[in-house]
């Protein structure tokens, strides 16, 4: 396939090595491009020309997370570009800081529901599981760059974050103190947990900023891509992503759906290895499920992904309806301002939830679904595969700049709805069904459930009403409920013997409210954001 732009990996490449642009403006990428971009010039996300398939998978069983995530990662990074032993050096080092041997342990909930807790590493969310390795890797690739290199002619990354909360303490935690990159987090003013906030800007390393933006995430989500499709910003600042827009975080995230089947193959006797599996996620940004997505095309025997979405149930109604909405014409509408049940919302139409990690009107992974099912309906045409990649490029751009103008598109084909339906069902939870969750499960088994991970698991027992008891489901544990004490303890504060101090909260944390906060504020403008992450960079680099 002809390459509109650099082709800078080796003919002999396998194409699930080499990445493309979900608008058809980039074709032959190498992985380190991509890393390293981010975005497409176009707008559009990376990602790879083929998925792969896992062959032999099966054989994985018994593999050491790290082990897993080298046979994994190898699939879609050539070792001529990370020989293969300096790959397995990044994933030993980013999953040794993880407090759990395990790194993701499996936990059995009750009959055939199992919880997956990706809360172990340094930052207490899933995040960690991606944004520990993205640190190193960029560390890898600055270091190569900048061998020899003095001064000016050092290639220095400026990483440029949105954060609704997570993903901004985990991206610092795996990059701070790095040399060569400055990172800058903006996240909603007033909008995320305080322990999120302290988690961010307690850190004063002389390379972190944290930026406070009078907005949404989403307003800060789009800065984040104005700046981007900036050329002078990129020129000027050599940018860099964090979030899952950065195909790496998707990549990473792929390894503990392959670790969770095999936990449960494990753990229950009624389980084999080939046996059909339903996992439900908690869903924002679109990103963990989409790792999923990518695990499942890889051959693992996935049944259902089940989306979970709070209020903010754009993806649940595209589910529904085949559009994809910012706001609703029917259902959680707004007067003036606030939700006509009483939550708090946004005159864009986001509203403030218990899982606020999940107020997102706009998840970005969306964007490399719709290529799939647009590529897979191309594909029924039986034209070759350049022509169907291109197709699929088109289609993108045509409703993703129906999004931007008019603030949604469709209803979709028919056939789009229906391949969608066949891989994902979703579900819409409540602020109220949220706590009634934590409640129940801190009284039957005394767990304490995140808010995030609530979501997640009143959406399993939905599923689990559909599917029936014999299926198998996993539903991923995002957060440590520390982070969210008011959610918590609003929902277990009449439950008997419960003390947010003594059950929940780690020592970390209640260290965490003594230390000293930097943090800097912008208004919610993409181009004042661009000047102070100007100005704070010429000040951190003596220019
Ligand atoms: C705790 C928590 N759960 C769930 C999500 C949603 O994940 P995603 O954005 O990948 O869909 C997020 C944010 O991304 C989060 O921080
Ligand atoms: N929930 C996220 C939002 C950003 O999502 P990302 O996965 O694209 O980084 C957060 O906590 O920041």
């Amino acid at each position: 396939m002809a390459s509109a732009s650099a082709t800078d990996v080796p003919e002999r490449t396998p194409s699930s090595q080499t990445y493309l642009s979900t608008r058809g403006g980039d074709y032959g990428l190498s992985f380190e491009t991509v890393v390293l971009k981010g975005l497409a010039q176009d707008g559009g996300l990376f990602l790879p020309e083929v998925v792969p398939t896992a062959e032999g998978w099966e054989s994985w069983k018994d593999l050491p997370y790290a082990e897993l995530a080298h046979k994994i990662l190898s699939l879609y990074i050539s070792s001529d570009e990370i020989p293969s032993a300096d790959l397995k050096d990044i994933i030993d080092r980013s999953y040794a800081t993880f407090r759990a041997q395990e790194v993701t342990p499996l936990v059995h909930l009750k009959d055939n529901l199992y919880l997956l807790e990706l809360f172990h590493g340094p930052s207490y969310s899933f995040k960690d599981c991606a944004l520990q390795f993205l640190g190193n890797l960029f560390e890898y690739f600055l270091v190569r760059k900048n061998q020899g290199k003095e001064g000016k002619d050092r290639h220095h990354l400026t990483v440029v974050g949105a954060t609704s909360g997570d993903t901004g303490s985990a991206a610092i935690y795996g990059l701070r103190g790095k040399r060569d990159v400055s990172v800058f987090i903006l996240h909603p003013k007033g909008r995320i947990s305080p322990i999120q906030e302290k988690q961010m800007t307690t850190v004063l390393d002389d390379n972190v900023h944290n930026i406070a933006v009078t907005g949404t995430f989403d307003d800060c989500q789009d800065i984040v891509k104005a700046m981007f499709a900036d050329p002078d910003a990129n020129a000027a600042l050599k940018l860099g992503a964090v979030n899952s827009i950065n195909f790496a975080r998707i990549l990473a995230q792929i390894v503990y759906y392959f670790h969770s089947y095999f936990a449960l193959a494990k753990t229950s006797s009624s389980f084999k290895v080939s046996d059909k599996v339903r996992m439900v996620v908690p869903t924002g940004n679109f990103g963990d499920i989409l790792a999923g997505y990518f695990a499942r095309r890889m051959g693992l025997p996935i049944e259902k992904l089940v989306i979970a979405t709070n209020e903010n149930d754009i993806l649940d109604r595209f589910w529904k309806t085949g559009r994809y909405e910012k706001k609703p014409v029917h259902g959680p509408d707004t007067e003036n301002g606030l939700a006509v049940d009483g939550a708090k919302a946004d005159p864009s139409g986001v509203r403030e939830t218990l899982s606020p990690a999940m107020d997102i009107l706009v998840s970005s992974n969306f964007e490399r679904l719709l290529w799939f099912l647009a590529y897979e309906f191309a594909a029924t045409t039986g034209m070759d595969d350049e022509w169907t990649k291109k197709q699929a490029g088109q289609e993108v751009e045509v409703w993703l700049s129906d999004l931007k103008k008019k603030g949604g598109f469709g209803p979709v084909y028919k056939d789009v709805l229906e391949s969608a339906r066949r891989t994902f069902e979703s579900e819409r939870v409540t602020d109220a069904q949220t706590l009634e969750t934590i409640k129940k499960f801190y009284k039957d088994i005394g767990y304490v459930l995140d808010p995030h991970t609530a979501v997640g698991v009143a959406a399993a027992e939905r599923s689990i009403e559909r599917a029936g008891v014999d299926v198998p489901h996993i539903s991923l544990s995002t957060a440590h409920p520390a982070k969210f004490a008011g959610a918590v303890s609003e929902a277990l504060k009449d439950a008997e013997g419960f003390d947010f101090e003594k059950t929940v909260l780690p020592e970390e944390f209640v260290e965490l409210a003594k230390k000293e906060t930097r943090l800097l504020e912008a208004e919610n403008s993409w181009v004042a954001v661009r000047e102070l992450v100007k100005k704070q960079i010429a000040h951190d680099l003596g220019l």
